[in-house]
């Protein structure tokens, strides 16, 4: 298949080598420095843009190729807020978009565990309280990450008298809230665990990367699976959880 590379940095270049790995070509990367070639690039030479940014440019990107009919797998994390206007987007233009916090399969089993543990604790939410803490490299842009939001959205959805989620060092803890602790250490590529802690004891689920390849490998799977689709899909679209 053909793609179109959208940043070039840590990630980029990880998903770079298991294109080629796969066999695939990539027809061309876009980084700052070249970002106005997009507007100019002929949207017959792709089959799917990868879109792996920052938070203040994954949107216009996504949008420019969006509105040229290319399908996008998306990983840009802090950018949100707007996502409803990109699915009205891909919709208005019969085209594909592809969006997951994370694109691994270890934390797409952690998403699923993270549920079903919130579900178990639910009948025990006089007794415990929830809480979170992501660890991730210094270079990050956001914060919290966009798993340890999915993952307090998990926690929300299951686990009555929680109802939101607050930043550590930026709200005020709340009884109704679950509260996440983002931490930032040099070279991390991401660490995630869920807490429930009560005066007798505590239980964790912890997830932790080894590298950015599972990211990278998922971004991939999700191109190649994305290929001749029309519509809005995530992970549980892709794999059976
Ligand atoms: N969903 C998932 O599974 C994962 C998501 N992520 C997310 O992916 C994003 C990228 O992560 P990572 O690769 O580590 O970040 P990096 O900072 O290493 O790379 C981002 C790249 O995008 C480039 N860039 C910035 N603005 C533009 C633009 N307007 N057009 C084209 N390129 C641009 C940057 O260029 P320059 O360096 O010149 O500024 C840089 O090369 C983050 O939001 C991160 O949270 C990361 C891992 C997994
Ligand atoms: O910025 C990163 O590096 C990562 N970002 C994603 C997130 O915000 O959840 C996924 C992964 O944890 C790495």
């Amino acid at each position: 298949m053909n793609f179109l590379l959208i940043g070039y940095g840590k990630m980029g270049k990880t998903i770079e080598g298991i294109l080629q790995e796969r066999g695939h070509r990539v027809v061309m990367v876009i980084d700052m420095d070249n970002r106005a070639d997009l507007e100019t690039l002929d949207p017959a030479t792709v089959d799917v843009a990868i879109e792996f940014t920052q938070p203040s440019s994954a949107y216009g990107n996504i949008k420019t190729c969006l509105d040229k009919g290319i399908r996008v797998v998306s990983g840009t994390t802090g950018w949100l807020d707007k996502k409803d206007e990109i699915e009205l987007t891909t919709k208005n233009n019969k085209t594909a978009f592809f969006y997951a916090s994370n694109y691994s399969l270890g934390v797409n089993i952690f998403f699923a565990l993270n549920k079903k543990l919130a579900k178990m604790m639910s009948a025990f939410n006089k007794e415990y309280k929830s809480s979170m803490v992501e660890i991730h490299h210094t270079q990050k842009l956001d914060a919290p990450s966009g798993t340890a939001i999915t993952l307090a959205e998990g926690v929300i959805e299951n686990f009555a008298g929680v109802d939101k989620w607050t930043l550590k060092g930026e709200d005020a803890a709340v009884d109704n809230g679950i509260e996440i602790e983002a931490v930032r250490e040099p070279e991390v590529p991401g660490t995630h665990e869920v807490t429930y802690e009560s005066e007798i004891d505590r239980i964790d689920i912890k997830h932790t990367a080894h590298s950015r390849k599972g990211f990278a490998l998922g971004a991939v799977l999700a191109g190649e699976w994305l290929h001749q689709k029309e519509g809005i899909f995530g992970m549980e679209d892709m794999l059976d959880l």
